[in-house]
């Protein structure tokens, strides 16, 4: 026997465990299940592409047993099997990506935290939910050692070398005094039937059967091995015979998510390559969301066998949340890796997919908004993340996504702003910046406001890289505020604007030579009515948030841009200004108002002490 310790996150997610008020407790049998019928798919996989598997005969099956006098309850399966090192490996440490944070929100609150691992889905250790002890017994297939893995979940485990029959695993839980109920047979049937019904493989069970006679006494008692499950692959069954209760559960057995899905799409295709899609969209957002190593959600079957479930190009990154399973039939059983990124079948396949799932939302948008905007609260920024790398579902999916709105409260589509657009207004208007209420007080829509225009406000920091490269909605264009041919939309009197342009010549020749190292021009603004200025960009560089955004992405040696800075003349500094006969104070002025300018965009001021000798310098002349 050897001990071993238990990785550090492990012996934490035990205690959580083994002290649990989680009330939905039955799940760890689905966690144990699906867990059997990953191992019998892993083998069915190898038994079909494997020479060294190939001469194995088994039946994939699992087998539930219990024992009331021991109060044990044994989960046997005739799967893959692990040897020592693959039980150290998956059964004392975790790999899960998201662990450590779902750790670190722990409140110490039992109750609370409890309900915390429904929504983590602990697979195996849910067990010690109900168990104090648990035997792990398991043969590798293809190998002649078996070995016990055990553990009372403190920090150490043993591992024993035991015999075993043939290969695969089983699982024996030991379990508190009051968990009696799992050890009744019509209690583990119905956990059986409600979520793991639909797993491919049958689950058998001794039975006893009692015979009476007429006058009620007991005749007879058999015990019967009876199969508990239907075991017909969910997806294969038509639409009509099933159930939403079924899908629901389904779901919960691949996802290892404990609240229903927010919506399903199960799909039967039969053009020119056949096969069958069954997606979930879910209804809270999975902890690894933003995480490199997030795992996939798409299993791929082909004929029904399982090739595998980690495989991040069945579906674009941006789909990364959706569930589910695909399930080729013209595909070869031996598809390797390489072959799976470049099949043809399965790049139709994909592109299908995507249309469905987008369709999908798109209908869930019409019919039902409040339910769409909690997938969009969930969801939509990882939506977003497609307007930036696929092209093809840009129109599918400019339909998502939402806008804050200078105009109204909640939420707006684009497909609503543009039907409330102004008759004469060539353009969808938005600015990008740091924060809702930066972006509601910019001067850059002051004028947007006084002539009623709409601005959508974007302020989620993938807005500033994905929004400038969209171009256009339903043929309209969609413009930043900050862009500086907008001046040319939304200015009304064209005179007037080369009148002030006149007047205040002198003066933009100057601040333009003063600022020439920070700004790239001075000019006439027509979309201030407040500020005295602001900042814009020219239409071909990129504004402060995308700059931002491209350094963060690692882009440092970035060539400076240089914002224009725009002047409003109808502010009352620059009446001051042009009223004067010496420009004297000019300098300071101008840097003045590109430093405030820069503030009021969330830029930073390079050098902060010019600013506050300079704006004290005003403060104390006007005292
Ligand atoms: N019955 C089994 N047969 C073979 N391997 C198993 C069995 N049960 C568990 N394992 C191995 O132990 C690993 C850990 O299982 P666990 O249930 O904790 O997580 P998981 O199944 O990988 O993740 P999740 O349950 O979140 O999908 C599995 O990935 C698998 O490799």
């Amino acid at each position: 026997m050897s001990k071993h310790q238990f990785q550090t996150e492990v012996t934490q997610l035990l205690d959580l465990m083994i002290h649990s008020l989680y009330s939905n407790k039955e799940i760890f049998l689905r966690e144990l299940v699906s867990n059997a019928s990953d191992a019998l798919d892993k083998l069915n996989y190898l038994a079909l592409t494997d020479e060294k598997y190939k001469a194995l005969s088994y039946t994939p099956r699992v087998d539930i047993a219990i024992n009331k006098e021991a109060k044990t309850l044994t989960i046997s399966d005739s799967g893959i099997g692990m040897n020592k090192e693959e039980l150290v490996e998956n059964l004392g440490t975790i790999a899960k990506s998201g662990t450590k944070s779902f750790l670190a929100n722990l409140s110490g609150d039992k109750k609370k935290d409890s309900s915390l691992i429904g929504q983590f889905g602990v697979g195996f250790y849910s067990a010690f939910m109900v168990a104090n002890k648990i035997d792990v017994i398991s043969r590798k297939a293809g190998e002649e050692t078996a070995y016990m893995w055990s553990s009372t979940a403190g920090a150490e485990y043993d591992i024993t070398e035991v015999t075993k029959e043939s290969h695969g695993t089983s699982i024996t839980l030991y379990l508190k005094d009051d968990e009696d109920e799992f050890l009744e047979f019509y209690r583990i049937q119905e956990v059986i039937k409600k979520y793991s019904n639909h797993i491919q493989f049958p689950i058998f069970m001794d039975k006893e059967v009692k015979e009476y006679d007429d006058e009620g006494k007991e005749k007879s008692s058999e015990i019967k091995n009876e199969q508990i499950n239907k075991a017909s692959a969910l997806w294969t069954v038509a639409k009509s015979q099933i159930k939403p209760e079924e899908y629901k559960d389904f779901y919960k057995q691949i996802s290892h998510d404990s609240t229903d899905p927010l919506l399903w799409s199960h799909t039967k295709a039969e053009g020119t390559f056949e096969y069958t899609t069954l997606f979930y969209i879910p209804s809270t957002p999975p902890m690894d969301l933003f995480r490199m190593d997030y795992k996939p959600g798409v299993k791929l079957y082909v004929k029904r066998v399982f090739i595998t479930d980690d495989e991040k190009e069945l579906l674009p990154t941006y789909l990364r949340f959706v569930k589910g399973i695909i399930d080729a039939e013209d595909l070869p059983l031996n598809v390797s890796r390489e072959i799976l990124q470049q099949n043809r079948i399965l790049e139709t396949i994909k592109k299908a997919s995507v249309k469905k799932i987008l369709s999908e939302l798109k209908s869930l948008k019409e019919k039902d908004a409040e339910k769409y905007l909690e997938f969009y609260k969930n969801f939509g920024r990882v939506i977003k993340e497609g307007l930036y790398n696929d092209w093809d579902n840009k129109e599918a999916l400019l339909e998502l996504v939402l806008f804050k709105s200078s105009k109204r409260d909640g939420l707006v589509s684009l497909k609503e702003y543009k039907e409330s657009m102004k008759e004469d207004q060539k353009s969808i208007y938005y600015i990008t910046g740091e924060n809702e209420r930066i972006l509601r007080n910019s001067p850059l829509i002051e004028q947007f406001k006084a002539k009623d225009i709409e601005v959508l406000l974007l302020d989620e920091e993938v807005d500033a890289i994905v929004f400038p490269m969209v171009g256009e909605y339903d043929k309209t264009p969609i413009k930043p505020v900050n862009n500086s041919d907008i001046d040319e939309e939304i200015k009304e009197d064209k005179e007037k604007v080369e009148e002030d342009e006149k007047t205040y010549k002198e003066i933009l020749v100057k601040m333009k030579e003063i600022l020439k190292d920070d700004a790239k021009d001075v000019k006439i603004s027509s979309r201030l009515s407040d500020s005295p200025s602001c900042l814009v960009y020219d239409k071909n560089d990129p504004d402060f948030q995308m700059q931002q955004m491209l350094k963060q992405m690692g882009q440092d040696n970035l060539p400076t841009v240089k914002p224009i800075l725009e002047i409003n003349p109808e502010h009352e500094i620059f009446k001051k200004l042009s009223a004067k006969s010496d420009l004297l104070e000019l300098n300071d002025v101008a840097f003045l108002l590109l430093d405030q300018a820069k503030l009021q965009e969330g830029m930073k001021i390079e050098d902060t002490a010019a600013f506050a000798k300079r704006l004290n310098k005003f403060i104390a002349k006007a005292l």
